[in-house]
This record gives structure tokens, C-alpha cells and sequence, in this order.
């Protein structure tokens, strides 16, 4: 079923200190937000502990950055599936930009990270963008549809329901230039025609955007019918605005 999901992606940032203030202060800011709207908190992998055990009982749900892509052994460093599931993380992101640019992930290297994610049976955040290159080249639609593929091809059935798909163009993530409302919708819409041609229940994916979302973008964002939430970067260390990118997903058409 879709779902509507703001996810925070803390990236490498933070101490035990703020993991305490801003948790605490993003719990008492949803506290009473929309059930229907799940709050995801993704940490460093060091303080998913600490999180598992603020969020335990509460609406935030939690999620990891990174997973190995094996199941166990001598991989120095890695972390695996299997441990996320322990630890009571309902979300992996795959894919994100910064894992494919700065570690070199390729496209095999996010298939195989996703069927892992899939195999513990936790939930997926596949994050796929074009560069500001393929965009001015006119390939960003292009680019997108061939990750989805490569990533998700020979999905069945019931493991559908553990994708979600974010849409971060990589020259809007970090640098305060977000995709317009429009141009962000017309990708998601082209996303869910190509999820649909891979066989998955295209309108019960949900879609996600990222990249410089920040409240006053946020609104217009959510108010596109193929947008159900958005994955955020900086804003989501503030916690008083990330609460209220929280909130425009409650009620997009109310606050405009
Ligand atoms: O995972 C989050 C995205 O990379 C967006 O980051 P940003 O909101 O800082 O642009």
C-alpha cells in the first residue's frame, strides 16, 4: 500500500549529545501528527542503539544508511541485513548518491544491497538521480528508468511491498537548489510508468523526493499526486524544521 513517509537522513553528522536533543525535540514536534504518516529516523549506524530505544513505542519509526552486500563473513567493517533487522530498523537506503559517487557502488553493487535488504525482510529506500550533466544533456529521464531497472528487475509479488523509491537529482541534493514542484512530479510520474512496466503495482509504490527539501519547498512538493513524502538531508538537523516538513505532509492542501 502506498504510504506516506518523511525520512531523515542524518548522513555523517552528530554526537550522543544531539542524537538526545534532537530526537527528543522531533518526538514532542510529531507527537500527535497523523498516524498515517510515518516518521523515519536514519542515523549513523554508531547511534542506531540509541535511537532503537528513543523511538521504541513512539511514531518514529527507524532506519540504516548503508547494509553489506553479503549476508555474513569476513567483510571487515560491514554491517549486515540481518543485524539491521535486530536492531529494529524498518528502512535500508540503497543507492544514495553519495554511496554511488564517493564509494563507487555500482549498479550490481546496489542489486545485490537491495536483495540483502529484501532477504531480512526489511524495507528498501532505493534512491536514484540523474547528475546535473545528464540532466542538461536531456538523459535525466533516461538515467532514472535504467536504475530502476537495473535494480529491480525480476522483484515478485509480495517483495514490491518492501520498495520505496526516492527521487534525489543529484545536483539538488546539499546545494539548496531543489527540483520545482513540477519537474519533480514529472519524474515521479515517469517512475511509476517504468515500476509499472517492471511488473510492481506501480500506483501502490511509494515515491519519495530528496534534495534540498527544506518547509517552504516542502508544501508544494507534497501537494503533486505521484510525491508521497520526501527524504531529507540538512533540514531534518533542525528539528524545528523538520517538524514542519513533517506536518506539510499531513496536510498539504490545508497550509498553502
Ligand atoms: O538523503 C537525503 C538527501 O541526500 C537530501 O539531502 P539534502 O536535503 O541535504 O539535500
Amino acid at each position: 500500500m502506498r504510504r506516506k513517509i518523511v525520512a531523515a537522513n542524518w548522513k555523517m553528522n552528530g554526537s550522543e549529545e544531539m542524537v538526545r536533543t534532537l530526537l527528543k525535540d522531533v518526538k514532542s514536534g510529531v507527537a500527535g501528527l497523523d498516524k498515517g504518516v510515518e516518521v523515519v529516523i536514519i542515523p549513523p549506524s554508531l547511534y542506531l542503539r540509541d535511537v532503537q530505544q528513543e523511538v521504541k513505542g513512539s511514531q518514529l519509526r527507524l532506519g540504516a544508511q548503508n547494509v553489506a552486500r553479503w549476508q555474513a563473513g569476513a567483510y571487515t567493517g560491514e554491517v549486515a541485513a540481518e543485524m539491521l533487522s535486530d536492531f529494529d530498523c524498518r528502512y535500508v537506503l540503497v543507492g544514495h548518491s553519495e554511496r554511488r559517487q564517493l564509494f563507487a557502488e555500482s549498479e550490481s553493487v546496489v542489486a545485490e544491497k537491495l536483495q540483502q535488504v529484501l532477504g531480512a525482510n526489511l524495507n528498501v529506500m532505493l534512491c536514484v538521480g540523474e547528475t546535473l550533466e545528464q540532466r542538461q544533456a536531456g538523459q535525466a529521464e533516461q538515467v532514472v528508468c535504467e536504475q530502476l531497472s537495473s535494480a529491480l528487475a525480476g522483484l515478485q509479488g509480495r517483495q514490491w511491498q518492501q520498495v520505496v523509491v526516492a527521487y534525489e537529482p543529484v545536483w539538488a541534493i546539499g546545494t539548496g537548489k531543489t527540483a520545482t514542484a513540477e519537474d519533480a512530479q514529472s519524474m515521479h510520474a515517469v517512475m511509476r510508468k517504468q515500476l509499472a512496466k517492471l511488473g510492481a503495482p506501480a500506483e501502490e509504490i511509494t515515491l519519495l523526493y530528496g534534495g534540498s527539501v527544506k518547509p517552504e519547498s516542502a508544501v508544494g512538493l507534497f501537494q503533486q499526486p505521484d510525491i508521497d513524502g520526501g527524504l531529507i538531508g540538512g533540514a531534518s538537523l533542525v528539528a524545528a524544521d523538520f517538524v514542519e516538513i513533517c506536518k506539510a505532509l499531513e496536510a498539504p492542501d490545508a497550509i498553502s
